[in-house]
């Protein structure tokens, strides 16, 4: 559709959307609709969230489009119009369910249960909420996020009972610049949105995927302090490609094979447009997109909106900070970080965007021109499903394109294209194994036994992959086969190795989670236009340097989850700083970018 016409669809349904508005005050407004039962029509006096969250009136996902639409619920629900016995089947179907599918991998067999109980407080008493899980962050992080949030996803149609965020389908094109405003909050500061195609390690959960905006958001309130009522959870239900869920006549979402080309762009354009014409100051994180539209919709949108993508760029910067503290733990200092060796398993979004990230590091300590990034691409070895990527490859991804092997270079090591996961680590010897693969138990024996001949003094293992399953491998094999004195850090929280000997191996936390929150925090409070590769690289390097010396020597990489509000608040104000320093920044609120400027230390300011 062209531009044009689009405009013209969004602004006939903003029109309408007006009209309404115009002749009918919200408030005291008196609406007609049958009652599940069915036959009597029932007089409700109110709108949108306020007739979900009342018992009296609610009838959830049986709400049939004209009520939606009357009602101002358009959205506001999960697209897929239930009857009332699908929604009893769906109930009774999950309360069996209790015990089945609880728990993941090794992780808290009640953690289902917990994240239910959570999960009530949540919509009965948001304050209360928040304040239990500060207070409990290293407990409930776990529960309300990575990874017990994979598992909510997965059981989502069972579990879900109160809407939480809001749903923009393939069905409502030309319909989202008027549904914004179903939404009951005046101000929104976050939004995060998936479209469900890759959630965590576990594929296309379509709708389902809604759970992972709601974890990263109670993230946001939780370590960022940002206010409850100004975040939102979306999901762009464009279809699934997931058999079973195209299957499941319970499934809550559109029950189609997902847009693509075109038609996909411009349901996400329509989206952008709308949320930022209602909220024009608002920031949009996009999460847990497949690889093929993550790299698109941020090259489409970074110079445009205030929005990012947290798997491509907040896993980039969470992983430098971990591979500059992995260097550091080897007792070097992290000018040293261009000689690591690195194999990386996975050339996804989140591979793609940490070998993107830690390239441009090294480039910059080699000295920032052309050949210094050029040289840069030699210490990188990656393998994708089908072995190593080498210049040989067919049709191959230019994402990866950048970190194909050249194939005389390739076979001097003898390697060649396609070569294992295994022959590559016994060849390259690597100072780094790092995993985004989302293949659980793929650094297995061999390939643990193969790190063994590193050249480092002390070799690093990140196993990033989520959730606990999805882990390349756990601590206890890493530690047990390449030995005590390794670095350890997995995306999921694992417990620490107890040795026996009293030594402890540490597991560390390499998650998102410790950037996101303050990526999103800094950019709101600096007013920030867009969010710029300097803002996320000043990011990363606060994080890095979050550890001290004692600490990393120590095999202490990552800070704790307790300290998570502290690490948000020193990553909001190195952004703000950077944002303010590349002339970015235009204030919020009453703190305009002059007052900023006068808040910081900067010795170079543009507005000054
Ligand atoms: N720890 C974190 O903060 C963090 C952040 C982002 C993503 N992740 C995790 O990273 C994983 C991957 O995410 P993504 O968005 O890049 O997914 P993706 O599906 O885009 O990419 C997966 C990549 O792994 C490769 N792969 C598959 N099987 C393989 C094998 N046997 N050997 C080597 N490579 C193989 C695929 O070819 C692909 O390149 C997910 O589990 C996700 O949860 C973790
Ligand atoms: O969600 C997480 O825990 C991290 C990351 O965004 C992922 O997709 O795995
Ligand atoms: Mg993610």
């Amino acid at each position: 559709m062209s531009n044009f016409t689009n405009q013209m669809r969004l602004s006939s349904s903003l029109i309408k959307r007006l009209k309404r508005s115009l002749t009918t005050p919200m408030v005291m407004q008196t609406r007609s609709f049958t009652t599940t039962e069915g036959h009597r029509p029932s007089m409700v006096h109110k709108r949108s969230l306020d007739i979900l969250h009342d018992p009296w009136f609610n009838k959830g996902t049986a709400f049939s489009m004209t009520e939606r639409d009357r009602l101002d619920l358009r959205g506001l629900l999960p697209p897929n119009v239930m009857s009332s016995e699908q929604q009893i089947e769906r109930f009774m179907a999950d309360l069996k369910r209790l015990e089945v599918q609880a728990r993941d991998g090794p992780s808290d067999p009640y953690a289902l249960a917990k994240w239910r109980i959570l999960n009530r407080l949540h919509d009965r008493n948001e304050t209360m909420y928040y304040k239990v899980l500060i207070a409990n962050i290293e407990e409930y992080a776990p529960i309300v996020y990575t990874p017990t949030v994979g598992l909510v996803c997965q059981n989502y149609s069972g579990l879900f009972r109160r809407p939480r965020g809001m749903y923009f389908s393939a069905e409502d094109r030309g319909e989202m610049m008027s549904m914004v405003y179903n939404w009951p909050a005046d101000q929104v500061d976050m939004i995060v949105v998936t479209d469900g195609s890759r959630i965590l390690g576990l594929g296309d959960l379509g709708v389902q995927g809604i759970g992972i905006a709601i974890g990263k958001l109670d993230l946001y309130v939780a370590a960022a302090g940002i206010n409850p009522q100004r975040v939102l959870p979306v999901m762009i239900d464009v279809g699934t490609n997931n058999e079973k869920l195209l299957k499941d006549p319970l499934y809550l979402g559109l029950q189609e094979h997902r847009l693509e080309g075109e038609e996909y762009i411009s349901v996400i354009d329509e989206f952008m447009e709308a949320v930022f014409t209602r909220w024009p100051h608002v920031i949009v994180q996009f999460e847990d997109f497949q690889s093929k539209w993550a790299f698109k919709l941020l090259q489409r949108y970074r110079d445009t909106y205030r929005m990012f993508n947290d798997d491509v760029q907040g896993t980039a910067g969470v992983a430098i900070a971990g591979l500059l503290g992995a260097v550091r733990a080897q007792g070097r200092p992290m000018i040293d970080f261009p000689k690591q060796k690195i194999v990386v398993a996975g050339a996804g979004s989140a591979g793609i965007g940490v070998l993107n990230a830690a390239r441009k590091t090294m480039a910059r300590m080699l000295g920032n021109n052309e050949s210094a990034f050029d040289s840069a691409r030699s210490q990188f070895w990656v393998v994708d499903a089908k072995g190593l990527i080498t210049e040989e490859r067919e049709n191959i991804d230019p994402d990866a394109q950048p970190f194909a092997r050249k194939v005389n270079e390739a076979s001097r090591q003898g390697l060649r294209e396609g070569a294992s996961l295994v022959e590559v680590v016994q060849q390259v010897k690597p100072d780094v194994l790092l995993g985004l693969s989302a293949v659980g138990g793929l650094f297995s024996k061999e390939v643990l036994e193969a790190l063994k001949g590193s050249t480092s003094t002390r070799p690093a293992i990140f196993a990033m992959s989520n959730p606990t399953k999805n882990a390349e491998c756990t601590p206890e094999e890493a530690f047990s086969i390449v030995g005590d004195n390794i670095i350890f850090a997995s995306g999921s929280p694992f417990k620490d190795v107890d040795f026996g000997n009293g030594l402890i191996g540490h597991c560390n936390q390499g998650n998102n989670m410790y950037l996101f929150p303050g990526i999103g925090l800094g950019t709101l409070l600096s007013g920030s236009r867009i969010i710029s590769d300097g803002m996320l690289q000043a990011a990363a390097e606060c994080l890095a340097a979050y550890m001290t010396e004692e600490e990393v020597l120590k095999g202490f990489i990552y800070p704790s989850i307790s300290s998570i509000r502290d690490i948000t608040k020193e990553v909001a104000a190195a952004v703000v700083r950077e944002a303010i320093e590349e002339d970015l920044a235009e204030g919020y609120r009453e703190m305009d970018a002059r007052e900023l400027c006068k808040l910081t230390q900067l010795r170079v300011c543009p507005c000054m």
